[in-house]
């Protein structure tokens, strides 16, 4: 058993969303969203620009409040680690990039910088461990980010569109560590990438102006039948 399985019988939800409203200024950013997602799951969240898949992702992450509805976190933003289309970087070296994140969660600094080591060889990074982290190409950099969030141990990983910014290569290898970083964790991600979601995913979440149309197991998702705006959405990012 991980060290974040739930024993037999304990209820495993991690986020319950009950009719949830979030507004970002005048905008309606998500209306009556309305999903709950287990310990474990890989949920992709898919839309249009502006469907409010990122607003969602921050909903979660804590950074945003709802307006109305209900909504629930079994997983404080302490236990998750997020990532970004670009990832944030400071100027210094990658492993104080990676050590930081942990001195900010309360290790002692030694062993923090002792800490980011393991976690940069699981990204093949370990050679680049004192380079400039803002000098890295930018598969490097998310690699970095993906070093950052692997040493924080979380259970929940949030991923907003990790690979957009990144060339055909360092997609796949990006991806490939996505999919090592979410066994045994909760994965929710926003992606534009079809087969990266059939990848990744065992859940696809359909999201237009805000609401979610559809939330179907990745394979229903594909095969089977869809509302019509969502089948035209995948109609249309297929062609
Ligand atoms: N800071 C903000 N202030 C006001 N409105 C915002 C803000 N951020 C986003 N929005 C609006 O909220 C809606 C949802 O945006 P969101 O970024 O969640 O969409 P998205 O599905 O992630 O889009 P994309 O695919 O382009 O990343 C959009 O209409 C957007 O214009």
């Amino acid at each position: 058993m991980n060290e974040h399985a739930q024993p037999a019988g304990v209820d495993a939800t991690v986020f319950a969303l009950h009719g949830v409203d979030v507004r970002l200024g005048r905008v309606a950013a998500l209306q009556g969203a309305t999903l709950s997602i287990a310990a474990g799951e890989r949920v992709a969240l898919i839309g249009a620009n502006g469907s409010g898949k990122t607003t969602l992702l921050r909903l979660l992450h804590g950074l945003v409040p709802h307006a109305a509805g209900s909504f629930t976190s079994a997983a404080p933003r302490r236990q998750q680690a997020m990532l970004f289309q670009r990832p944030h970087m400071l100027r210094a070296s990658v492993t104080v990039n990676v050590a930081l994140a942990l001195w900010l969660r309360g290790m002692r600094w030694r062993d923090a910088r002792r800490a980011a080591i393991p976690a940069l060889a699981r990204v093949g990074l370990e050679d680049l461990a004192e380079r400039n982290a803002r000098a890295l190409s930018g598969g490097q950099q998310q690699r970095v980010a993906l070093a950052r969030a692997w040493a924080l141990h979380p259970a929940v990983l949030l991923l907003d569109e990790p690979t957009a910014s990144l060339d055909p290569t360092a997609k796949r290898e990006v991806e490939t560590l996505i999919a090592e970083a979410a066994a045994g964790r909760t994965l929710v991600f926003a992606s534009h990438n079809l087969g990266q979601v059939k990848r990744l995913a065992s859940r696809v979440v359909y999201l237009e102006h805000g609401r979610v149309l559809a939330d179907l197991p990745v394979h229903d998702f594909f095969h089977g039948p869809l509302p019509e705006e969502a089948r035209l959405f995948v109609k249309g990012e297929l062609a």
